[in-house]
């Protein structure tokens, strides 16, 4: 049983945490090798019920057996003239029930119907790029063409400096299961804290020496929440999905709601540095070095006393106001009657921004405006002296590293400079037509955002309207931007089916000259990371590269072999004129590829690319068309 306070034979405050951490580590343990000896009963007999299952599923014979065996009984070849045209079967539940009767046709296909689908290997589909997972450039995932003794698997295994995923040490699934119902039996039957239970999983072996939860995404219980748990029937009878299980957030720490300043820090971890990015949880601007998604709001150094407010003009707000209080007059009194939380909630606006008028203070805080100044007066003054005392601008100095983004520019807001290179200069050119074409018979400069090769800014450039979609009351002139397909999401419809040279991207639609198809969508990766030369192992095996340079000087790669969308099948023209082109633009603050059309294509016709000689010249192997 937990330990309290009584049991402890030493008031001495360490030697009875010293107390209180040995009973709980004794406790859990306890119910550890509870959990497991209940756990061992119930795998063995859950085991033997599958294995017999198993083999009464057997002995019943599937639906497949069964039509096996009626074809065997009439002796026929099964593609013989005179075999039936059906044959009658039954469906079985799991417990080998019959659960219902139904008739088969049986249609013979004869195998030259069949012709085989070209080379495929297995792509993600995505809407977005990602980064490359780093772990599996530093240790293989697994073994490409398993069966092809042709593929240079020594060759391409060399390439990974951390050996092989799959003899790494893993943890035996069943270990976690004993750990997680330790944790709930500790908490939920037992009664202890999240912080005595974390201390024991963090120093004792058989709960992994492992903090309950270490960061966002580790620690046991986030382990442990990552994968589905067996139905186990423990020692009681009761299965674990209806034990009570534990508390939304245990463990993790959650601040007071009335704590806006922790609240905000929170939520702040969810989104994206890219101030623009909506996406939650965003993989692809983090660092991964960085805990935190988005860079923490640090609490604001304040640069007032509370006396130099009475310096400010203005006139009392009421009989409550801090203007009456006269340096003799700052009677700490009526705290008894503001709610803590108020007080709570006053800290937090503090820490975001000291210096806000008392009279403001007041009404944010639902407190008196004296008291929100005698708070103020004494948790803030000295510190405003004590910076006022040290080297200038030291304290600023500190936060500023904090803030400065560690993260790739260009990403985040830096004054008026929202992309690198991006000033308001966009919003003084008018035309964002598709290079710069006459409008009213006036020839327009072309815009500075797609000379720049970027996508307007729907919060820059206001001028060309981008960030209205069509004219409205407010903007009965606008001409939509056309400087802005790929973040609207236009694109066009795309058919992947056989062509000359393996799979190839068909127009799914008509598309017009210049009309964007689509984004090419891959895994973004560094060429002079090593990652690729393992990878180019494949391509040399396959003969099919999907990686995609982003300009002369650029070292991003776009590499759609593992994820991407339809563009990643759009064939080289050759020996024919590509009716497509591919080129970088920076949308939003991040390098894209992006495919449109040079002409009109027709519903049905091939889309091609050049590749380019470089390409061909190193790719000699491959047949050029
Ligand atoms: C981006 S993939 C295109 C889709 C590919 N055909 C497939 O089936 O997945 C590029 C690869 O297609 C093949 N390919 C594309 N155009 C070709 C051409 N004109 N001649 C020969 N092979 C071509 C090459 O193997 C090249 O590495």
């Amino acid at each position: 049983m937990p330990s309290s306070d009584s049991e402890h034979e030493s008031d001495d405050p360490d030697t009875v945490l010293t107390i209180e951490y040995k009973t709980n580590c004794e406790t859990a343990h306890d119910v550890f090798f509870a959990v497991r000896a209940e756990f061992a009963a119930w795998k063995e007999g859950h085991a033997q019920f599958r294995l017999q299952r198993f083999a009464s599923e057997l002995h019943v014979g599937s639906a497949a057996e069964r039509f096996q065996v009626s074809v065997d009984a009439l002796d026929l070849d099964p593609v013989s003239p005179g075999r039936p045209n059906c044959l009658d079967v039954v469906e079985y539940d799991d417990d080998g029930e019959i659960v219902g009767v139904g008739r088969i046709d049986l249609i013979t296909i004869e195998p030259e119907h069949f012709i085989s689908h070209p080379p495929y290997q297995f792509c993600t589909p995505s809407t977005r790029n990602l980064n490359a997972r780093m772990i599996d450039n530093y240790s293989a995932p697994f073994i490409p063409y398993p069966e092809d003794p042709s593929f240079l698997r020594d060759r391409y295994l060399e390439y990974f400096p951390g050996g092989y995923q799959w003899v790494a040490d893993m943890l035996d699934p069943d270990e976690e299961v004993l750990r997680y119902e330790t944790v709930r039996r500790l908490h939920v039957e037992l009664g202890l804290s999240a912080r005595a239970i974390d201390e024991v999983a963090r120093n004792k072996d058989f709960l992994g020496r492992c903090a309950l939860r270490r960061s966002n995404e580790s620690g046991l219980l986030w382990d442990s929440s990552q994968r589905d748990f067996p139905p186990v029937i423990w020692a009681d009878g009761v299965i674990s999905s209806r034990k009570p299980q534990l508390p939304p957030h245990f463990a993790q720490k959650i601040p007071d709601p009335n704590d806006i300043f922790g609240q905000i820090n929170r939520s702040l971890k969810t989104f994206c540095a890219n101030l623009n990015c909506l996406v939650h949880g965003c993989k692809v601007h983090i660092d991964p070095d960085w805990e935190y998604f988005t860079p923490p709001v640090l609490r604001k150094q304040s640069l007032l006393t509370s006396n130099e407010f009475f310096a400010q003009p203005g006139n009392a707000c009421g009989n409550d106001c801090f203007r009456w209080i006269s340096e003799n007059d700052m009677v700490d009194d009526g705290w008894d009657d503001v709610p803590i939380g108020n007080i709570a909630f006053l800290q937090s606006i503090l820490q975001l921004d000291p210096d806000i008028f008392p009279c403001d203070l007041a009404v944010i805080c639902k407190m008196t405006c004296r008291h929100v100044f005698i708070y103020r007066k004494e948790n803030i003054d000295d510190v405003v002296e004590d910076a006022r005392e040290s080297p200038a601008g030291e304290n600023n100095k500190k936060s500023n590293t904090r803030t400065s983004q560690t993260i790739n520019q260009p990403l985040v807001h830096v004054g008026k400079q929202r992309w690198k290179g991006c000033n308001s200069t966009c919003a003084k050119n008018i035309s964002c037509s598709p290079t710069g074409k006459k409008r009213r018979g006036k020839k327009l400069k072309e815009c500075a955002c797609r000379a720049a090769m970027r996508e307007c800014d729907p919060e820059l450039c206001t001028a060309c309207n981008a960030r209205h979609l069509k004219s409205d009351a407010t903007h009965p002139q606008t001409t939509k931007c056309t400087n802005m397909d790929v973040t609207r999401g236009v694109s066009k419809s795309v058919i992947v089916k056989r062509s000359r040279y393996g799979l190839g991207a068909f127009a799914g639609e008509d598309i017009k000259a210049n009309d964007l198809i689509g984004e090419y969508i891959g895994e973004l990766l560094d060429d002079s990371e090593e990652p690729l030369v393992h990878r180019g192992v494949i391509q040399e095996h396959s003969k099919l590269n999907y990686c995609f340079g982003t300009g002369p000087g650029s070292p991003t790669v776009v590499d759609a072999q593992w994820l991407g969308n339809p563009m990643r099948f759009l064939n080289d023209s050759k020996p024919r004129k590509p009716n497509c082109t591919a080129y970088p633009i920076i949308v939003n603050g991040e390098l894209k590829v992006v495919i449109r059309a040079l002409k009109c294509i027709k519903m049905g016709r091939e889309l091609t690319l050049s590749y380019g000689p470089e390409y061909w010249d190193n790719h000699a192997d491959v047949k050029k068309g």
